[in-house]
């Protein structure tokens, strides 16, 4: 019989049993001490929620609107590479979930299955994430593709001019397979090593120049909204809003590319607080919980997004365990909407919680 698993965070412990120890450790890890990697789950940790009582809880409704698409809870999957090294099925079986638990997924330019593959197996709401590589000519192609099979927006990674140091890879020696999006365009090989090391490949590949004035070009060659995803300041927040962006997503982008970031949800409210409203501010990173997403929301997130328990899911189960991990999330957060007095998104509200710096002023 399969082991019960009541929470999201016992997916990891089965996915480190099953896969293999390469596989676990790359999807696992984080940049160098891996100190933001604890900080991004441990920040949560460190908020408390302000419930209020005696409101009308019989009935909450979780579902909410993301660049104008119903979904039934502020929560999306977050663009994970190569979903093939947790499950055959890869990312043709995350989409599925997604679908069945109507949210959308963020298919990451780095997947296993093909942008195609991914547009026909399920009717899910799709965005479509982005690296540029110094072959822009690749990107236009995919973000072409992309958009003639239906992905509703393009998210641009911006943290990733060359990749952080994830030193667990670089002593299990983990290697890109060939990619099949790039099939007939890239080579996964790279001149500098015979294989396909994860680093030597995207520090030779990514384009490093990338800079604001690019997104004019990104906005050339596509009509789709553009999200901005690695904003971790007010300042740069003011800048993608300069470049006419149409979503900011703060991310360190789950703690694996500069290490002594900040943990995103400490700094969600300032970039919430620079962008006053014009364009949703949404966020990842160490998200486990319901009463994570209560948080993230009251501090003016319009959604969070998933990256690692949404693998682990993978990883044991399948499809199957996708959905249970969405369906986990969703169901806590119900219950802390209820439980705090809040029975639509819209009635979560700073009030509801108790930062770090709201202790830390009070003493003053
Ligand atoms: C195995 C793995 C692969 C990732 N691949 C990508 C990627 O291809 N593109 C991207 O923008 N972010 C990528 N990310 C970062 C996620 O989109 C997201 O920012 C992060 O996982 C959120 O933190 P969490 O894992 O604590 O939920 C990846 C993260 C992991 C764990
Ligand atoms: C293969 C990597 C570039 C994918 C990624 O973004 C990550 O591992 O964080």
């Amino acid at each position: 019989m399969a082991e019960e698993i009541v929470n999201v965070n016992e997916f990891e412990e089965i996915a480190r049993r099953v896969l293999p120890k390469a596989f676990y450790d790359f999807i696992a890890g984080g940049a160098e001490d891996k100190h933001t990697l604890k900080e991004n789950v441990e920040a949560f940790r460190r908020m408390t929620i302000r419930p209020r009582v005696l409101v009308d809880v019989s009935r909450i409704n979780m579902s909410t609107t993301i660049l104008g698409y119903n979904v039934s809870s502020p929560l999306m999957l977050a663009p994970t590479g190569m979903h093939q090294l947790a499950h055959p099925e890869g990312e043709v079986a995350t989409a599925r979930a997604a679908a069945a638990s109507k949210v959308i997924m963020v298919l990451s330019y780095m997947s296993t299955c093909t942008v195609e593959e991914v547009a026909s197996c399920c009717d899910a709401i799709r965005f479509y994430q982005i690296y540029i590589y110094k072959r822009r000519d690749i990107a236009t192609l995919l973000v072409q593709r992309a958009e003639s099979c239906g992905y509703k927006a393009i998210v641009l990674t911006v943290d990733t001019p060359r990749l952080g140091r994830r030193e667990a890879d670089m002593k299990n020696k983990m290697t890109l397979p060939q990619l099949r999006n790039f099939e007939g365009l890239l080579s996964m090989k790279v001149a500098s090593d015979k294989e396909a090391n994860v680093k030597a490949f995207t520090d030779e590949t990514f384009d490093a120049s990338l800079n604001w004035k690019d997104i004019s070009w990104l906005r050339s060659i596509t009509k789709l909204p553009i999200l901005v995803k690695g904003i971790l300041t007010a300042e740069d927040a003011i800048k993608a809003l300069e470049a006419s962006i149409d979503g900011i997503i703060v991310s360190n982008h789950g703690a694996r590319q500069l290490d002594y970031s900040p943990a995103t949800i400490s700094v969600l409210e300032e970039i919430v607080h620079a962008v006053k409203g014009a364009v949703p501010v949404f966020m990842d990173g160490g998200v486990r919980r319901g009463t994570d997403i209560f948080k993230a929301l009251a501090l003016g997130a319009q959604a969070v997004l998933i990256g690692r328990p949404v693998i682990y899911g993978l990883a044991a189960r399948g499809e199957g365990g996708v959905r249970t991990v969405i369906e986990m999330l969703k169901n806590e957060l119900e219950l802390t909407m209820a439980l705090s007095g809040c029975p639509a998104v819209k009635d979560i509200t700073r009030h509801h919680v108790t930062t770090e710096r709201d202790r830390l002023q009070s003493k003053i």
